[in-house]
């Protein structure tokens, strides 16, 4: 049999007019004129007349696009907004209860956008009267469940348990359980023979009426329900109440289940101003329901493939894959702003009407020895689905036979026909609201319009085609695309780190290595300067022989400066030339051998050696900086000041390795030394009137024995010795290489 779909239209709200109704339920909307020929009738006859005008079902919906055009849809049942809650359960559900305790599973599932009255249908209000499907069928079976086990007297047994579960945001969650208990990905589905169950989901056993409304008033506090612009108390979960029959005879236990299911409605969020929660709610709502409008269009189409697992809801209520029977009830709003949202419930319903679904009911579990399992034959596989042609609900009543006159007078009704046909191609755009950019709801868009299938205009495969992309399954491409890119851009980033710290690696280095260059040098570069300047300072001063070791030593420091060999050529030959004018006759040996510790012929030893081996100049030189000299070195090249010193009465042989050329300064020391002037050499620094008179002493003494030398013979009138270097006149009586230093420092050059 098929799905049973009915309509219900809710009456309406205080916040809206009746100028705005735009729905119509059977022939009430044809014949107000009519009614008015019946005016004097009272309300009460009009009513009744009018629900009889209803058993058409046939709801009417004007064409947005053209108001004279109208669409109808035929259900099995359409109910207006005078059908008490007592009325729909008594034609819809009290049926099914009976089917439910012969062992046949049952689903009644209300249908439609948001704020059209599913909650009020399903669960209903407080008041007896306002009680809604689901306490009144909770109330129908135990009155049956109590009927059997009276009728048996007591053999056969009547249980009924509970269980009561959410859909929210795709994710399942016990509604017998509080939230605080909930986990993050909920409770997962299992495929259990055929059947989708919930895994670890409560069942509660339930004997009473009383017993079940604390459970379920318990539960609803549950529920994720919310303020929307478009409903005040907006159920944003699908709620599925399981309630498990199983019935025990001697011989058997059945179990069968009747599911009653409060689906959250679709939304359009252009007129929700949904916050960005109740957004995300509403697009995992819209996109279960076009999950399910696909899963009804591919039945519809003989479909292979049914995309039942695209969504937790669609998986859970198997439309068409599930046994026994299924009652749809369409809620409507009747008003025109909900114009578009309602002709796209309308086609989905429509399609829903054609799916057929096995009336079998559930095998019963015998007792006693256990008897061979019964295979089931290929009759009682499960068989594709066909759309009925015919939607003939052969298990309900047929509806009240009409007055033949009227029958006469109007035109047989097509199913989901429209008066009109004009075509149909600028619909779609019309359905677009100008706003562009903005997303289409699901709702929005009839995935097919109910125009006569002959005449399908092209436009009107396109929504179906853009319907393919739901506001979830774009966000979902959205995001995976986003997070592709986010990784591409975060592994290039990571690479592009490391190639700029690699880079600064090298860079650090390449820098440490020219500094280390540049250091290097700019120490050889201003050490060679360094030397330069001394050797032109030694040079300004006719120290030849300093500025020829000041020059050499600046030599290794500017390779390949012609300039500069040629200055160290010419001082070479001028230092060799003034030692050689230098060399006279040598103190007399016996004399000076006794009176100072002088090494033997120290000049003319000298002089050979620059003459023999003017390489060995400096190595043999090195060693005899005279003080002042010393000084003026480098401090980096303190090194060689490190020589131990000798003290005044040691041999000074640093002395005997004196320049050759002396320094004006030193010439005029020595002029004054050779004077024998007392008052002149007590001026000398560091000498004083004693030491001076000693120096002169000394110095006539020296004269003295070069007289005895000569037989008492003065040979001239200049005194016979004279000091010529520093090295003599440290190594006189009373004087040491220190007084010789300072009495040098203190000559003005
Ligand atoms: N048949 C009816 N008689 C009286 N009031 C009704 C009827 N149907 C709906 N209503 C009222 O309409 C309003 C919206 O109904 P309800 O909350 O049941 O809508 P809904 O379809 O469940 O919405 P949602 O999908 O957002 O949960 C409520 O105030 C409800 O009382």
């Amino acid at each position: 049999m098929s799905v049973r779909v009915v309509a219900r239209v809710r009456p309406l709200l205080k916040s809206e007019r009746d100028l705005d109704v735009i729905l119509r339920t059977g022939s009430s909307a044809t014949d107000k004129s009519r009614l008015s020929t019946v005016g004097e009738k009272s309300d009460k006859s009009d009513k009744k007349l009018a629900a009889l005008r209803d058993r058409d079902n046939v709801v009417r919906i004007p064409n947005p696009k053209n108001e004279g055009e109208e669409y109808a849809f035929q259900f099995n049942g359409v109910y207006d907004a005078e059908v008490s809650q007592q009325e729909l359960f008594d034609a819809e559900v009290a049926p099914t209860i009976k089917h439910l305790l012969n062992g046949f599973d049952v689903t009644l599932f209300a249908y439609g956008v948001t704020g059209t009255g599913k909650t009020h249908t399903m669960r209903g209000g407080k008041t007896l009267a306002d009680r809604g499907v689901i306490p009144r069928l909770l109330s129908g079976v135990y009155r049956r469940a109590r009927k059997i086990e009276k009728d048996s007297e007591g053999e056969t047994k009547v249980q009924v348990s509970l269980s009561y579960y959410e859909i929210y945001n795709d994710k399942v969650y016990d509604l017998f359980e509080p939230p605080e208990k909930r986990t993050m990905a909920g409770l997962p589905l299992r495929d259990n023979g055929g059947k989708t169950v919930v895994c670890g989901l409560s069942e509660k056993p339930c004997t009473t009426l009383k017993e079940f409304e604390q459970l379920y008033d318990q539960a609803n506090t549950n529920r994720s329900t919310s303020a929307t612009k478009l409903n005040a108390h907006s159920s944003r979960s699908h709620a599925i109440l399981g309630v498990k029959v199983t019935i025990s005879s001697p011989e058997h236990t059945r179990v069968s289940t009747a599911s009653a299911i409060d689906l959250a409605g679709s939304e359009d969020n252009r007129r929700t101003e949904n916050d960005k929660e109740r957004m995300v709610e509403s697009a995992s709502i819209n996109k279960s329901l076009f999950v399910l409008a696909q899963c009804v269009e591919a039945i519809n189409k003989k479909q292979h493939r049914i995309p039942y697992r695209e969504s937790k809801m669609t998986r859970i209520l198997s439309l068409g894959q599930n046994n026994g029977l299924t009652v749809m009830i369409l809620n409507l709003a009747p008003v025109r702003s909900y114009h578009l949202d309602t002709i796209s419930s309308l086609n989905v319903a429509n399609r829903t009407r054609k799916i057929e679904v096995r009336e079998v009911e559930n095998d019963p579990m015998f007792k006693g020895p256990a008897r061979p399992a019964v295979r089931p034959s290929l009759a009682s596989a499960r068989q594709p689905l066909r759309p009925l042609t015919a939607s003939v609900n052969v298990n309900m009543p047929a509806p009240a036979a009409k007055d033949p006159a009227e029958k006469d007078d109007t035109k047989p009704v097509k199913a989901f026909s429209v008066y009109s046909d004009k075509p149909q191609t600028k619909l779609i755009s019309q359905l677009r609201k100008p706003e562009g950019p903005k997303r289409t709801s699901l709702s929005n868009v009839p995935s097919s319009l109910p125009i006569k299938p002959a005449r399908q205009p092209l436009g009107a495969q396109a929504p179906a085609r853009h319907a393919d992309f739901s506001t979830a399954r774009i966000e979902e491409m959205v995001e995976k695309k986003v997070e592709e890119i986010l990784a591409v851009r975060a592994v290039s980033e990571q690479s592009k780190q490391s190639q700029v710290r690699e880079l600064n690696e090298q860079l650090q280095r390449r820098l440490e290595q020219l500094e280390q260059r540049i250091d290097g040098t700019e120490d050889a570069r201003a050490e060679g300067l360094s030397y330069l300047l001394m050797a032109k300072q030694h040079q300004a001063r006719g120290e030849d022989g300093s500025a020829l070791r000041m020059y050499q030593l600046a030599a290794p420091h500017f390779p390949h400066n012609e300039k500069l060999a040629g200055k160290i050529a010419a001082l070479k030959d001028r230092v060799h030339a003034k030692a050689w004018e230098k060399q006279g006759p040598s103190p007399p040996k016996g004399r000076l051998g006794s009176m100072l510790s002088l090494k033997k012929e120290p000049t003319k030893t000298l002089g050979k050696r620059h003459a023999e081996d003017d390489d060995d100049y400096m190595d043999q030189t090195g060693g005899g900086f005279s003080s002042d000299e010393e000084i003026m070195r480098p401090r980096h090249k303190k090194r060689a000041s490190a020589k131990p010193r000798h003290s005044e009465n040691e041999d000074p042989t640093f002395l005997d390795s004196e320049d050759p050329s002396i320094s004006p300064r030193t010439m005029h020391l020595l002029s004054i030394i050779n004077s024998r002037d007392v008052s002149q050499i007590k001026l000398l620094k560091g000498v004083g009137a004693k030491k001076a008179e000693a120096l002169v002493d000394c110095l006539c003494e020296m004269d003295q024995t070069t007289t005895d030398e000569n037989n008492g013979e003065v040979i001239s009138d200049q005194p016979q010795f004279q000091v010529n270097s520093l090295a003599q006149l440290s190594q006189l009586k009373g004087v040491g290489v220190k007084t010789v230093e300072n009495m040098r420092q203190g000559v003005l050059a």
